[in-house]
C-alpha cells in the first residue's frame, strides 16, 4: 500500500552562507529535487557533525518557516581521531590521512525532527542496519571520501580543496575539473541519499518553485 503523500507548503529551501556549496549542490541535484536557496549566516556550532547539521536545520526552519535543507561539512584528520583540525597541527603527525564528511539535514517544517543524510561510513552496526533498511544497496558501498592532506595545490577559492587529495587520485579537489569533483565528492555521496529520499517520499508542493525564485536566489549571492 502506498504511503500517504506529504504535502509541503513550499519548495525546500537550501540554506547556506557559502556560495561555492550552493554551486555544487545545484550542479549535483540538477532537476531531481525542487529547491530554492537563501543566504543566511547560520551560527558555527560545536559538536558531532551530525548534531551540528541537525541543529542548523532546526534554526534554519525557524527562520524560513517552512521546509529546509542544510549541510555541514568537515575535513576530519585520522591522526586527531576524526577531529576536524587545523592543518598546522597536523604537520606534527606522521599520519596525514583524512576524510571528507558531509551531512545534509532535511526538515519539513519548524517543529519537525530533522532527517540526516551522511556521506560517510556508518559508525555503529545499528546505524548501518537502520540506514541500510531504508536505502538498501546504495549505502552498502558508500563511504566517506578518504584521502590525505598535502601541501596546497590548485585554485584557492573553496576552503580546504587545495590540500585534500582523495585516495586513488593524484590531484587535489582544487586541481580537478568541477564535474570530476562533483562525481566523487563527500557532497555528491550525501546528495545521492537526499535524492533517493525525495524519490521515495514523493513530496508534493502547494506552490512549485518558479524560474523567478531560482533567478532571485542566484542574484542574492
Ligand atoms: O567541498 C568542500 N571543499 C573545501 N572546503 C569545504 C567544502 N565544503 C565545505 N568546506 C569548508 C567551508 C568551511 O570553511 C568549512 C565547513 O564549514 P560549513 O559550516 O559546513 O560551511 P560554511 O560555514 O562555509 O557554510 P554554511 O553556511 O552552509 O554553514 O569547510
Ligand atoms: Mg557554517
Amino acid at each position: 500500500m502506498a504511503a500517504a503523500r506529504v504535502v509541503l507548503p513550499q519548495p525546500v529551501t537550501f540554506v547556506t552562507g557559502n556560495a561555492k556549496k550552493l554551486e555544487e549542490v545545484r550542479a549535483i541535484l540538477g532537476q531531481s529535487v525542487p529547491f530554492r536557496s537563501i543566504k543566511l549566516d547560520l551560527p558555527e556550532l560545536q559538536g558531532e557533525p551530525e548534531d551540528i547539521s541537525k541543529e542548523k536545520a532546526r534554526l534554519a526552519a525557524k527562520e524560513v518557516n517552512g521546509p529546509v535543507l542544510v549541510e555541514d561539512t568537515c575535513l576530519c584528520f585520522n591522526a586527531l581521531e576524526g577531529l576536524p583540525g587545523l592543518n598546522n597541527l597536523l604537520m606534527a603527525y606522521e599520519d596525514k590521512s583524512a576524510y571528507a564528511l558531509c551531512v545534509f539535514s532535511l526538515t519539513i517544517g519548524p517543529n519537525e525532527e530533522p532527517i540526516t543524510f551522511l556521506g560517510k561510513t556508518p559508525r555503529h552496526e545499528e546505524e548501518f542496519a537502520y540506514i541500510n533498511s531504508r536505502f538498501d544497496d546504495i549505502l552498502r558501498s558508500w563511504k566517506e571520501v578518504k584521502g590525505k592532506i598535502v601541501s596546497a595545490r590548485g585554485p584557492n577559492d573553496f576552503g580546504w580543496d587545495p590540500i585534500f587529495e582523495p585516495d586513488g587520485y593524484d590531484q587535489t579537489y582544487a586541481e580537478m575539473h568541477k564535474e570530476e569533483k562533483n562525481k566523487i565528492s563527500h557532497r555528491y555521496k550525501a546528495l545521492a541519499l537526499v535524492k533517493s529520499h525525495f524519490a521515495d517520499a514523493g513530496y508534493t508542493f502547494q506552490t512549485s518553485p518558479s524560474n523567478r525564485d531560482l533567478f532571485q536566489v542566484a542574484k542574492s549571492f
